[in-house]
């Protein structure tokens, strides 16, 4: 479906609720750029990094979308757990599971809340944004602190510059692309307003240093179309 959620006007903060997830895909592939190539980077590495039967947590997995393309390249079995604490994601997540045969385990959890099991492969795109600074940093920790030896953490994240000048041409170019993808300027505007406070970007080197405080050995960005960056965290 195609994401029309801020065409009309709206007075509430952004949340991931019913109307969002029924175009949340569209929402994605149309709000992310490089999405596609971004998701497909993820996969590629985590299966570099994978063995069978190896454990993958996907937090923030929404409908599932990269466990489910990840299951699907992957010559061999892997666990497979989505954590989100939106349910009407985790419904869709469910129905695209079942309908590609894909067996994911999916809880409707916040991520601070979970008992993480030693695992292989996190992967988070697009999810600690949305967590209060303090609170990320712990979530950080505790995801260093689920990996096994050699384990590996990719995350994608939407970022800031350091510098002003070179910060605000970097949301223009943003919201050029947008437009390119078919959204007006009044729907672009409502967008921003509702992410004010609920998405809270940190800069590359931020990012960089949070990982490595958790106590990564390395920290390296993989890909990044502006203000948008996906990283590999490796743990030694
Ligand atoms: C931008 S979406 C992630 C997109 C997804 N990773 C993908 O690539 O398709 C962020 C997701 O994180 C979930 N989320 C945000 N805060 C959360 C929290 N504290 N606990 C669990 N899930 C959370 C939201 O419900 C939403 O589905
Ligand atoms: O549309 C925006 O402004 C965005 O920042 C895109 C973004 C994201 O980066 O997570 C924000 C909310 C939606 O979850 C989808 C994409």
């Amino acid at each position: 479906m195609t994401d029309k959620v801020f065409e009309k006007a709206i007075n509430k903060q952004f949340e991931f609720d019913e109307e969002v997830a029924s175009v949340f895909d569209d929402m994605l592939n149309r709000s992310v750029p490089f999405y596609k190539e971004m998701q497909r980077l993820t996969i590629n590495f985590g299966l570099k990094f994978l063995n069978e039967n190896d454990k993958v947590y996907d937090l923030g997995c929404s409908t599932a979308s990269t466990l489910i393309e990840l299951a699907k390249h992957s010559s061999f079995p892997l666990q497979l757990i989505g954590i989100d604490n939106s349910e009407a994601m985790l419904a869709r997540a469910q129905k695209k599971a079942n309908a590609f045969g894909v067996a994911i385990e999916l809880i409707n959890e916040d991520l601070h809340n979970i008992s993480y099991e030693e695992a292989k492969l996190i992967i988070s795109n697009y999810t600690l944004q949305f967590i209060r600074p303090l609170q990320r940093e712990k979530l950080v920790k505790k995801i260093y602190n689920s990996l096994q030896k050699d384990g590996v953490f990719i995350f994608s994240e939407k970022v800031i510059s350091q510098d002003k000048i070179l910060g605000k041409q970097s949301i223009d170019e943003y919201y050029e692309f947008k437009k390119t993808q078919g959204y007006s300027e009044f729907e672009i505007a409502q967008k921003r307003e509702a992410l004010e406070n609920v998405l809270i970007p940190y800069t590359e080197e931020e990012n960089k240093k949070m990982i490595l405080e958790a106590g990564f050995s390395h920290c390296e960005t993989i890909f990044k179309w502006v203000n948008f960056a996906t990283f590999i965290a490796i743990k030694k």
